[in-house]
Parts: C-alpha cells; sequence; structure tokens
C-alpha cells in the first residue's frame, strides 16, 4: 500500500535535501508535486487541499527556511501533516470498556470483508487479550452468510450462535446478548447483513440492532480497494447510524491508499485496524505514525531503536563508532559490525526499518544485501591473516585464490567484499571531512563518491 504516493514523496524530498539552502519558490514547487502525488493516489481533493495549505503555512517561515537542514524541517512538516490526515499519533485501540457481555456490531455493505473481520477480530481478543467472545450472525438476508460465520468460528476456535431459521435481526441480537450474559462471554460479535448499496431499509436495521444491544463499538468494514467509494460509504454510514471506528480491509491490495488518508478528514472515524489477507490472522492495529514513516520512506526507527536498544552490545557500539569517526575502522570491526548486525535478525526486515538504506544498497551495487552475503563476508574476513584484515590493499591475486578457497567463496566475492570495504571506508573519510553539520546540510549523497546517486529522503537522518 502507498507504494507510488511513496515513491514519489521520496522523489520531492530528496530534491529539496540536495539543496542546502531552501527558497518559499522551492518550497510552492515541491508543494505542487506533493499536490499531484495525492490526487494521483486517489485522495480526497478537500483533504489534499487541507494538507497542502496547513503545510505551506508551516513551511515558508524564515524558522524552518533558515534552519540547518531547510530540506529535513519542511519534510518533518509533511510527516506530521500526513500523521494527522491519518487520524494523530498512536493507535485508536477498541473500546471494550462496558459491562460484559461487550457488544461490538458490526455493519458495512456487501462483500466488504465485514465476516471474515468479525472473525479475525474474535480471533485477536481470543489470543492477545485472552477474551472469551461470541460470535453471532444477524443476516437474514443471506443464509449463506451465518453458515459462513459459523465456519469462521470453528477456524478462530471460537463459539458462534446456534442458528435458528425464521428470527429477525433484533431476534438473533437479543438471543445472542442473551446466551453471552447467562454463560460467561466477555464480548459479542453481532455481525450484520451487508447490502449491494447503501439503502434506507439497511441502516433502519441497524438502528434497530443498536437501539437494543447498545454496542460499545459499533465498527464500519470497508473495502480499501474501492478508493473515494470508502470514504463516501463511510460517510453515509457515519451520519445515518453513528461508526465509532473503521476496519479497512483489501490493505495488500490498495496500491494507492487514498481512502485510508481521506477518511479520518471526511467521516471524522478513525481507522481502527486494517485487513491485510484472507487469513485469519491479516488483521492489524492502524499506526498512523508509522503509515506517515513509510509513505514518507523513513522506516520504522522507533521500532528499530527499540529492538536495537533490546539486542546490541552498546561498548562495542560505541568502540565501532570511535574508529570510524577516527577512520580507522578495519576488516576486523567490520566482521564485529556483521555479528552486531546479525543478532537483530533478517537483514531485509532491518533494511525495512532503516530510512533510505533502499538507496544505500544500490549504491554499493548489492541489491540483495542479506543474511548469507554477511555470512560469507564473515567466513572471507576470517580466512585472513590479521595483517591482512588490518591494511586489506596488502592482499595480492595469490592470496585472494587462497582466501576464496579457505572460506568457499570465489576470488569475485573476495573482491566485491574488499571493494565495498573500499567503498565503505571511502564514505567514512568523506564523512570525517564533513562533519555532522556538513552531512545534514548536504544529505547522505555528500558521502557517496561520484556517480553513485542521491542520499535518502531527508537526507537519510531520522527527524523526529
Ligand atoms: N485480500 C483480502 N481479502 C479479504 C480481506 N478481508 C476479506 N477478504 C475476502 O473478501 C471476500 C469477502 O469477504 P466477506 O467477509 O465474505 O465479506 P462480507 O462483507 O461479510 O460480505 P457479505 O456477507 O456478503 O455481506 C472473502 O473472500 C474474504 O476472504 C482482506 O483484508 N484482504
Amino acid at each position: 500500500m502507498f507504494e507510488a504516493l511513496s515513491g514519489r514523496l521520496s522523489g520531492v524530498f530528496d530534491g529539496l535535501a540536495k539543496r542546502g539552502a531552501l527558497s518559499e519558490a522551492d518550497v510552492m514547487e515541491a508543494m505542487r508535486e506533493v499536490r499531484l502525488a495525492m490526487l494521483d493516489a486517489d485522495v480526497a481533493l478537500p483533504v489534499v487541499k487541507d494538507f497542502v495549505n496547513k503545510v505551506k503555512e508551516r513551511a515558508v517561515g524564515a524558522e524552518v527556511l533558515e534552519s540547518i537542514s531547510p530540506g529535513q524541517a519542511v519534510a518533518k512538516i509533511v510527516n506530521d501533516a500526513l500523521i494527522d490526515a491519518l487520524g494523530g499519533a498512536g493507535a485508536v485501540p477498541l473500546n471494550l470498556n462496558a459491562v460484559p457481555p461487550v457488544p461490538i456490531l458490526m455493519v458495512g455493505l456487501q462483500g466488504s470483508g465485514k465476516t471474515t473481520t468479525s472473525g479475525k477480530i474474535a480471533l485477536r481478543l481470543k489470543t492477545r487479550e485472552r477474551k472469551k467472545v461470541l460470535l453471532a450472525s444477524l443476516d437474514t438476508q443471506r443464509p449463506a452468510a451465518q453458515l459462513q460465520l459459523a465456519q469462521l468460528a470453528e477456524q478462530a476456535g471460537v463459539p458462534s450462535l446456534p442458528i435458528v431459521a425464521g428470527q429477525t435481526p433484533v431476534e438473533i441480537a437479543h438471543r445472542a446478548l442473551d446466551t453471552a450474559r447467562r454463560e460467561g462471554f466477555d464480548v459479542v460479535i453481532l455481525d450484520t447483513a451487508g447490502r449491494l448499496s447503501i439503502d434506507e431499509a439497511l441502516m433502519e436495521e441497524v438502528r434497530q440492532v443498536r437501539a437494543v444491544t447498545h454496542p460499545a463499538e459499533t465498527l464500519l468494514v470497508v473495502d480499501a480497494m474501492t478508493g473515494q467509494d470508502a470514504v463516501n460509504t463511510a460517510k453515509a454510514f457515519n451520519e445515518a447510524v453513528g461508526v465509532t471506528g473503521v476496519v479497512m480491509t483489501r490493505m495488500d491490495g490498495d496500491a494507492r491508499g487514498g481512502a485510508a488518508l481521506s477518511m479520518k478528514a471526511i467521516t471524522g472515524a478513525p481507522i481502527k485496524l486494517t485487513g491485510s489477507g484472507e487469513k485469519l490472522d491479516a488483521l492489524e492495529e492502524f499506526h498512523p505514525e508509522r503509515v506517515a514513516g513509510r509513505i514518507l520512506g523513513l522506516g520504522d526507527i522507533a521500532g528499530l531503536v527499540e529492538k536495537a536498544a533490546d539486542t546490541l552490545d552498546h561498548e562495542e557500539g560505541e568502540r565501532l563508532a570511535k574508529k570510524m569517526m577516527a577512520g580507522k575502522f578495519d576488516l576486523d570491526d567490520y566482521a564485529s559490525q556483521i555479528r552486531q548486525i546479525n543478532k537483530l535478525g533478517s537483514i531485509s526486515g532491518i533494511v525495512g526499518m532503516l530510512p533510505g538504506m533502499g538507496k544505500l544498497k544500490e549504491a554499493l551495487g548489492d541489491k540483495d544485501l542479506d543474511t548469507s552475503v554477511l555470512k560469507k563476508h564473515l567466513a572471507i574476513i576470517s580466512s585472513m591473516t590479521k595483517g591482512e584484515r588490518k591494511k586489506p590493499a596488502i592482499i595480492k591475486a595469490s592470496r585472494k585464490k587462497r582466501i576464496a578457497a579457505g572460506s568457499g567463496t570465489t576470488v569475485q566475492e573476495v573482491n566485491k567484499l574488499l571493494k565495498q570495504f573500499d567503498m565503505m571506508s571511502d564514505m567514512m573519510k568523506r564523512f570525517n571531512k564533513l562533519g555532522v553539520k556538513g552531512l545534514m546540510r548536504q544529505g547522505m549523497s555528500a558521502l557517496m563518491p561520484k556517480g553513485m546517486g542521491g542520499g535518502p529522503p531527508g537526507g537519510g537522518r531520522p527527524f523526529r
């Protein structure tokens, strides 16, 4: 999701970061591009207008334009505005604050994923919150829907209300609550009937069920792939019956993301959960700040820092950082760094969390930098002599063959490692010359040898 928007916004901020100084006209031009990118991503026009105006207002002041790295400062303003548009910082949890059994009413159009989502929520509450959940289908329009929910309940390992033919939705709702009270359930999920489009009969049915069940949550399920239709549906539902939260399904199939970005502003209802697949565990909490980070190619720095704090050896990290700063980093240090990285788990996972890391990988000519490559690097380094590890330049062709044989790799792989290490050393030398301030001004691209392309958006530094 958001791939296209993310690609275009990263491009805009790359451009800003490379400039160093920024004028008001530069910001205006960038905002024109942001506006087009958002419209192409199918974000509702009033939302785009409001978004761009807010960013412009905050970004053209002297405080931003004359700051040490205006590109980053503007990117931060955009990041904050994206978080706002997506609903504000932090996930909005399901409200289960009521006397049990707590009713959750599921509403939405036919085929939006309502029944599947009911099963997903039941499984989540059961496994994560140890709640005793009862699933009940109120869909009397389509008898097969009641069977479908019963099957999903079985998959989730959660009981479902026995099907009794001929009852109205209100009667089923009463029976569900009575059963839940009698049998000590914590939560009852009531899955209502869908319709092909919004009609008064559907809304009336939902109102009646609501009146007799007083749900703690009325969750509207919408299909992200329907774009602005999902937003219009949500607006209509909210006005007619009142919605406490939105579950957006099929996020896995929607590359544009316009519905998610328009939902809060247009309907006032927060997105609480998202579905990203047909399986019952494909349900996630919606964290606006994480989604904004992904849209801007900033990765999930907060998540990475949390993980690193738990796993890394800080003294070793500091020792390596000092050697790097002093330009004395050698292959032994590189090996130690690989061991630290390995502790963090999968490399692709880490790379996904790092801002602009994709570009650095490209610049290093290693698109498939992964754990197996790093393991090979470790094997190659340990086949070298101490002298070679301190000063790789002394390694001759005949030694490369022996090192390759000793590490079970090829001469090409040894050469590639040496070339990458050279490049890293070169980047460190540039960094030492530039200093932190210089780097902030010029961005990551200043570290790369000529012709190696630009750095990540916002100069590659997390700005939160
Ligand atoms: N890819 C993907 N498919 C989903 C997701 N959520 C639901 N589906 C699929 O969408 C189809 C329709 O889902 P249902 O749960 O039956 O939809 P519904 O809203 O209950 O439909 P009615 O009962 O007819 O009102 C099913 O094939 C689901 O497996 C999702 O997040 N991603």
